[in-house]
């Protein structure tokens, strides 16, 4: 039976993948077509091959934007597009009523936003999000919605506004280069790549953007007269610098090697290059003594009792890290000095302005061959963001839902609250792992460690173990795809510890700047003890996330997703297998499936709406049905007022004619009720003119209504006619209608017309069972 179900499973599968295949391929056939999907949710079906066809027909026809729901996707092309980008182009955009008809461009969202922070009654903070993999384009992306806002935030009317834009942008546009110098670096991916996250504050009063906040910096190329002082010869070669033409650093180029020493086996020697004299070089730069630098890099001390102090020898390895931590020290400290002096040159006084655009540039998701500690810090800000758009997405829609007054049922989305849970869980997450094994002091085992993340968190399906693996690591499962970390070095990576000895060093430096980094900052906690509590990587990178994802879910975003379309960065190239690896990474697909999935959940409640709106044009249609049964009711009671008032006086002269000849019971005349002595069964006729609507009425409806000569008779007697009389003529030769005529002779004449009422139903009535008379038909009396 197992066996069965299984196969019909599998069959049904195999029907369903056959028939997305079927789907895909007729969605593919139309390849004239494709590159006009302005919006890739228009795709169906939404699968990875249908929207990469689409995104490559698009850039084949030189179109770079397009809207993936709430997103936009930008491609780079790698060269200028000529206009692209142009006055003309920000204007037409900024001055559309309705820029979201417009073709997509990085434009809308620039202005979308805008919209939303200037024109508000309450205006709402908005965060514009651009992500992408190194050299998709962000920072390109960036400085253009940085030229947009700096340019049509310009009221053209004042000439002193115009200046202070121009002002303003020059500030705002120019830091960028400084930035980009200190914090970019040539990579095999970029040759400009970011080195680092951005967030930018354009902080707007009511009419223009007054200034920029960011989180980094740097310099750029130096002058001769620097490069002299800088002792930055050009014909030299830096390890870390590859590229001649960029910054110099000697520090990188101070290189070690062991040497074999008789007291002590395997002392290592600084060997400085006498030739170069790159350690000479950075102590001069540095401010620092060049033997105390040497002896920092050369020597650990330790303590050994209160007083004393030993000091080891480092290993050749143990040297560079040493090296490398200086130079990072000082470059951390630098960096957040640069930044503070741009922002402190460009930032506004809280009182002056009131809301702001915040512009995040981050890092893409990164999968490599080799993960560590970085990738993994990388990965989770993404795994965030993600949980960001997707929370802010759903949320957006179910608001749209609400206020619309529409029943809704939540979307099923694929949350990624377990991945983080898995990265930033307490007490047992990777981090809170990794900083608990940092805090025990002790040499860090990778093998040890691996088992200890097994053991804690197992119970988790977003992690998996590879024990095959020569490395210990372990594979995260990420929103984007599944990535497996390297355990080796991570922990010393957390550390990131800082040397003392490199610290006093730099606290006795001849340079201003240097000691002004390094006064506050000290190795020993308050009483002197020991080391200060160590504030691990992952630590200090969780609490700038958790106040950046502060600022942006009090903001409004808006996404950008850039793509790299080839790895080489050659202009209007587009490689298949880069950019589907870059769709899956950045959650396009994903993106597309939670546009889609509201789209349905719009169907439906649109279905619901239709149904709400058959149900209004049913009770429409009742209420029209009353409403005419109502207006007949009201056409024949009128009707029957006319005729009463109208029988009323030919009748009051019929009687008194008829008083003079009494034929029937003086006791019965009272109005409507008599009893006819020529009967043989007496017939009492309640009021006339219901007596007159019996007689009138059609033989088959009414079951107690006389036929024939009764009717004839009861006519008569309700009109109080003499049954004798030869006054008057009845015919009623058309019993099946009722009384056709009475005339009155020869004084005066009554003519009856009975004719079929024009009303729909008014000669049927509802079963003989209810006893009811109905089939009024309309009686029209005329005097002749
Ligand atoms: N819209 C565009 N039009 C023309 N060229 C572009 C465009 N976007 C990007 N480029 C080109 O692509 C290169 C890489 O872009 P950019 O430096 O913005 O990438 P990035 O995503 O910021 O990379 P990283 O993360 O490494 O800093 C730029 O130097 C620029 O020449």
């Amino acid at each position: 039976q197992a066996n069965g179900a299984q196969q019909t499973a599998q069959s049904s599968c195999q029907s369903l993948d056959a028939s997305l295949e079927e789907e895909v391929k007729a969605f593919l056939i139309n390849e004239d077509e494709l590159h006009t999907y302005d919006d890739l949710t228009k795709v169906s079906p939404v699968t990875p091959s249908t929207v990469l066809k689409c995104l490559q027909a698009r850039y084949s026809a030189k179109v770079f934007y397009t809207h993936a729901g709430c997103t936009l996707v930008a491609l780079n092309p790698f060269q200028p597009i000529p206009h692209l980008y142009s006055l003309d182009v920000m204007k037409e955009y900024h001055c559309a009523p309705q820029p979201q008809e417009f073709k997509p461009h990085i434009f809308i969202v620039a202005e979308e936003a805008y919209r939303n922070v200037q024109g508000q009654v309450e205006p709402t903070n908005q965060s514009l999000v651009v992500s992408g993999e190194s050299g998709a384009g962000k920072t390109w992306t960036s400085r253009c919605l940085m030229k947009y806002y700096a340019t049509i935030a310009a009221p053209s009317s004042s000439q002193k506004c115009q200046d202070t834009v121009e002002r303003i942008e020059r500030r705002v546009l120019d830091s960028n280069p400084i930035m980009e110098a200190f914090g970019n670096a040539s990579t095999l991916r970029n040759n400009n790549s970011s080195r680092f996250g951005k967030y930018i504050q354009l902080q707007l009063d009511r009419c223009v953007p007054f200034m920029l906040l960011s989180e980094n910096s740097m310099m750029k190329g130096a002058t001769e007269e620097q490069r002299l002082e800088w002792k930055m010869q050009c014909d030299r070669q830096f390890n870390w610098l590859p590229n001649s033409r960029f910054l110099n650093f000697h520090m990188g180029s101070c290189d070690f090697s062991e040497m074999e020493n008789v007291i002590l086996p395997r002392l290592v020697t600084l060997h400085v290059f006498p030739q170069t004299g790159f350690l000479q070089n950075t102590a001069d730069l540095l401010g620092v003594p060049s033997e105390e630098l040497e002896a920092c890099l050369r020597l650990r001390s330790l303590r050994a009792g209160k007083q004393s102090v030993v000091l080891k020898p480092c290993s050749q390895a143990e040297c560079s890290v040493r090296r490398d931590c200086l130079a990072k020290l000082i470059y951390a400290h630098v960096f957040d000095w640069l930044v503070a002096c741009i922002n402190k040159s460009m930032c506004a006084d809280t009182s002056r302005w009131c809301n702001f655009i915040g512009l995040l540039d981050v890092y893409g998701f990164e999968c490599f061959t080799s993960n560590n500690l970085e990738q993994l810090c990388i990965n989770y800000a993404n795994e965030k963001l993600q949980q960001h758009f997707v929370a802010h997405y759903l949320k957006a829609q179910q608001e749209d839902y609400v206020s619309e007054g529409l029943a809704w049922s939540f979307i099923q989305y694929q949350d990624n609250q377990s991945c983080l849970d898995l990265i930033e869980g307490s007490p047992a997450g990777v981090f809170s792992l990794l900083n608990e094994e940092c805090r025990l002091n002790r040499p860090s085992d990778a093998k040890q460690f691996r088992m200890r993340l097994e053991k804690e968190l197992s119970s988790n399906a977003c992690v998996s173990w590879d024990k095959f693996s020569r490395q210990p690591d372990f594979t995260v499962l990420h929103y984007a795809g599944k990535v497996s970390y390297q355990i080796e070095g991570m922990m010393e990576k957390n550390k990131d510890p800082v040397p003392p000895e490199l610290v006093h060093l730099l606290q006795q430096s001849q340079d201003s700047l240097l000691q002004s980094f390094f006064t506050e900052h000290s190795t020993e906690d308050s009483s002197g003890r020991g080391p200060s509590k160590v504030v691990t990587v992952v630590s200090k990178f969780k609490n700038s996330l958790e106040s950046l994802m502060k600022i942006l879910h009090s903001t409004t975003p808006h996404y950008t997703r850039c793509i790299k379309p080839n790895p080489d960065c050659r202009p209007l190239t587009f490689k298949k297998e880069e950019v589907i690896n870059q769709l899956e990474a950045c959650g396009i697909v994903e993106t597309i499936n939670i546009s889609a999935a509201g789209f349905p959940i719009r169907v439906h409640l649109h279905s619901a709406a239709i149904y709400i709106f058959i149900s209004a044009v049913r009770l429409w249609l009742v209420r029209r049905e009353v409403l005419r049964w109502r207006r007949a009711a009201t056409v024949i009671q009128r009707c029957w007022r006319k005729w009463k008032s109208l029988a009323e006086t030919e009748l009051d002269d019929v009687a008194n004619i008829e008083a003079e000849t009494p034929v029937y019971d003086p006791t019965l005349r009272e109005r409507g009720s008599v009893q006819l002595s020529t009967c043989q069964e007496p017939v009492m006729v309640r009021s006339w003119p219901l007596g007159l609507a019996l007689a009138s009425a059609p033989t088959i409806t009414v079951a107690v209504t006389a036929c024939g000569f009764q009717k004839v008779v009861s006519l008569m007697t309700c009109l109080k006619l003499s049954f004798r009389s030869t006054d008057y003529k009845v015919e009623t030769n058309q019993f099946d209608q009722g009384v056709a005529s009475i005339r009155a002779q020869p004084q005066e004449s009554i003519k009856l017309h009975l004719q079929r009422s024009p009303l729909l139903y008014a000669d049927m009535y509802p079963g003989r069972k209810t006893g009811g008379i109905t089939g009024f038909n309309q009686i029209l009396l005329e005097k002749t």
